[in-house]
């Protein structure tokens, strides 16, 4: 069985190979998301995973594709970093999923505002590089006890699970 992710992002290929094992061939596609570079709020966030998903199954020939995408939104308590699947099929069913979210640091915030990416306001805040290629945000800010790929690893399951869920009931 082959699947493919849409992305490059180790945290984000990590995340499907813990889930999936290591029989299944997972192809890496660097499918577009067809949204901004740091998607705002849930609807536009959810988009860029759909997006991601549809488009690998334009290029490869898998059982089915799986879009990962973060993003940011607003809340009463501070910007938070939010993160969506969706895992689109060879027979044209899709299944979102979300993800963990939690507040981020009020300076990550300001620099979020004045139009970095989350990306580079992880970096200057740790003052170090590639933070969203290994632990993310949500490593950095809850000490190390969820990691990016762990966060995704979650989101990968709830997918796999709903086609699955699916596929049982309709060999019934
Ligand atoms: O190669 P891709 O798959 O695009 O990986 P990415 O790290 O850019 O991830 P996304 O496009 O899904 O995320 C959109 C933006 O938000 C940033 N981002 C999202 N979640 C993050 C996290 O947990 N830690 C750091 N940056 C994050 C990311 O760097 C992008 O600028
Ligand atoms: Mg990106």
């Amino acid at each position: 069985m082959k699947v493919a992710i849409g992305s490059t992002n180790p945290t984000k290929i990590e995340a499907v190979r813990n889930v999936l094992g290591g029989l299944i061939e997972i192809i890496p596609i660097d499918a577009p998301s067809y949204v901004s570079e740091q998607p705002f709020g849930d609807e536009e966030t959810l988009t860029g995973a759909l997006n991601r998903a549809r488009e690998c199954l334009k290029k490869a020939d898998v059982q089915f594709a799986i879009g990962l995408e973060g993003g940011v939104t607003k809340s009463d308590h501070g910007l938070m970093v939010i993160n969506w699947g969706a895992l689109v099929d060879f027979d044209g069913n899709e299944y979102i999923a979300s993800g963990a979210r939690a507040v981020l640091p009020i300076e990550v915030e300001k620099e979020i505002q004045s139009g970095k990416t989350l990306g580079e306001a992880m970096d200057g805040f740790t003052k170090r590089k590639g933070v969203s290629k290994k632990e993310g945000a949500m490593g950095i800010i809850t000490n190390g006890r969820i990691n990016r790929d762990e966060m995704f690893a979650h989101v990968v399951k709830i997918l796999v699970g709903q086609y699955e869920f699916n596929k049982e009931l309709q060999e019934e």
